[in-house]
């Protein structure tokens, strides 16, 4: 049935944007930031040729919550998938899109996100199918968070000792386009007239600039789907509509139990999509926001206007913006996430038992007296050979072949900054048996300063998992699995990790590949919080020549051909 390729020739490149009203270079792709959306059809194939613009950086794009299956070379992940594509090379990306849903896509070398490297993927139901709901239109907001200081200061800060933390963003971004620094102040007037006043400068909400915000207009009394995808570097948002209620119906590309909320929390690496109806007094417009939750922040929410046709669209809401949820009400927090639920018929459920349970002990602390966060004491560096290629060749010294921690030492006290603050780097690999289910358990611990404990949304390649609990404190498994939902958890990509608490996922580890599961906090997995699983990679098809043609994998290679020649 009508399944097409789908061809894109795209060139990565720094251009000047001002994002939030100040210009800086932006990472952007064929001159667009955010990149160009993709539309696609499940049972598509895209075929995306990556050509690198950047003169002095390497690229990769990860194409977020596209499980890859037969393509594992096509995930996008630098040193694990591939190669990373030097400065005029080109790539091929070429995968199917095999399920509806509302995807992004980003860079995966170093913190190229941030730098903003990103882009939506929105996957429609193929030809003849239907979704479980209706709308009349839709929207898509990419939300993301903004620094002014380059990535490269933020990247060298994070490895200095003294350590310097990136901090906060300057501003929070929807499909791009933030305010830094402005104020709406005791007025809601947004104006073609620019006239909000406050400490800081007018909110340039109408005009032409790069950091006017898209604003959504609708009819009164119809259904839009508003399809949310969180790219942020580090924040977690809460995302609502004022006066409207949102209906959730989708998360991480699968169907959920509908439910009305007033708003909801996205984590870094989560997509959603919700409808609204409006039902509102159509003589007005609203704001819609997205501000931060679970750090403690001075970032300004992101706004933009609900404008309800014929209202013009430079009309001023009546009613302030919505006000964004306490950061650290936690409880609220984890109510939000209880509530999603699979839409049982429309959505896998999970093998009843594992075959091997993992825990991942979650760390900040220190090699070498630089920062970093650790996974069972070993904190991740990724090695020059990528994994794909060095374990489909069984290349030895490309990484640590010793196998890592399966849990972390049952005296070790989650509630206290580390006894210890000395870890390793390291690069060993979790191997999964193919098809086997997995459980994994992410444990959360108190990190180098006395009483904080973060939050950190983990994300996992190459499959959707099942969430099937969260807990407080240190995961005891008899107790914590007579709770596991095992009737409607939600299958997900992503999945958050509270304060002091833990994440229990279970996965069937059914492709064939090398896959990373980090958190998608960019900075935290920049300072080693991540883990890397292999699964059958004995049963990887040929490996693209570009995909391995570095470090060891480029050697073997080349001694190939030299013996060909017979020398
Ligand atoms: O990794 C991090 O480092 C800082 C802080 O823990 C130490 O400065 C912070 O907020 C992080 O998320």
């Amino acid at each position: 049935l009508g399944s097409k390729t789908r061809h894109f020739k795209w060139e990565v490149g720094y251009v000047f944007r001002s994002p939030d009203c100040l210009e800086r270079p932006v990472m952007g792709i064929n001159g667009q930031f955010p990149g160009p959306t993709i539309r696609a059809e499940a049972g598509d194939t895209l075929h995306v040729e990556l050509t690198n613009k950047l003169t002095t950086e390497g690229v990769v794009i990860h194409w977020h919550g596209i499980r890859q299956f037969g393509t594992p070379w096509a995930d996008g992940t630098a040193s694990i998938s591939q190669c990373v594509i030097n400065p005029e090379e080109t790539f091929v990306y070429r995968f199917k899109v095999d399920k509806a849903g509302t995807y992004f896509y980003h860079g995966h070398y170093g913190m190229q996100r941030a730098a903003g490297l990103y882009g939506s993927l929105i996957v429609d139901v193929a030809e003849g199918e239907k979704e479980p709901f209706d709308y009349d239109g839709e929207f898509s907001l990419l939300l993301s968070d903004w620094w002014h200081q380059s990535v490269q200061e933020q990247e060298a800060g994070l490895s200095s000792v003294p350590f310097r933390w990136i901090g906060d963003p300057q501003s929070l971004l929807m499909n791009g386009r933030g305010q830094y620094n402005c104020s709406l102040a005791s007025s809601f007037a947004v104006a073609g007239s620019n006239v909000t006043t406050g400490q800081g400068g007018p909110c340039r909400f109408l005009g032409h600039e790069d950091c006017a915000p898209q604003i959504l207009s609708v009819l009164s009394n119809r259904t839009y789907r508003l399809r949310l995808a969180s790219a942020t570097s580090l924040h977690s948002l809460n995302f609502a509509v004022a006066s409207h209620k949102l209906v959730v119906v989708e998360a991480d590309g699968n169907y959920v139990q509908p439910f009305a909320v007033d708003d909801l929390d996205i984590y870094s690496g989560e997509s959603y999509s919700v409808l609204l109806t409006t039902d509102q007094n159509p003589a007005a417009n609203y704001f819609i926001s997205a501000g931060v939750r679970g750090r403690q922040s001075n970032t300004t929410q992101a706004l933009t206007i609900l404008n309800y046709k014929p209202n013009p669209p430079l009309k001023s809401p009546t009613s302030p913006p919505p006000i964004t949820p306490r950061w650290d009400d936690f409880d609220r927090s984890r109510q939000f996430s209880l509530k999603i639920r699979a839409l049982v018929g429309r959505s896998p459920k999970p093998p009843r038992k594992s075959d091997r349970r993992i825990v991942l002990l979650n760390t900040q602390n220190t090699v070498d007296g630089v920062v970093r966060w650790s996974i069972n004491n070993i904190s991740l560096a990724l090695p020059a050979t990528p994994y794909l290629g060095s374990i489909k060749y069984r290349l030895k010294h490309a990484f640590d072949g010793a196998p890592p921690p399966e849990t972390f030492p049952e005296n070790y006290n989650i509630t206290r900054p580390p006894a210890n603050l000395n870890s390793t780097i390291g690069n060993r690999v979790y191997q999964l048996r193919l098809n086997s289910t997995v459980d994994v358990v992410l444990q959360n611990a108190n990190a180098m300063n006395e009483n904080n404990s973060e939050i950190h949304p983990w994300h996992l390649h190459g499959h959707d998992f099942w969430v099937l609990g969260y807990g407080e404190g240190r995961f005891a498994a008899a107790e914590a699995e007579k709770h596991f939902n095992l009737d409607d958890p939600p299958s997900k990509n992503t999945a958050v990790v509270y304060p002091y608490g833990w994440t229990a996922v279970r996965f069937v580890a059914d492709n064939p590949g090398v896959w990373a599961f980090h958190c998608h906090v960019e900075s935290h997995l920049h300072m080693g919080m991540g883990s890397v699983f292999a699964e059958g990679v004995h049963r990887v098809g040929r490996i693209p020549g570009e995909a391995i043609a570095c470090g060891l994998t480029a050697r073997m290679k080349l001694a190939a051909a030299e013996d060909e020649d017979g020398n």
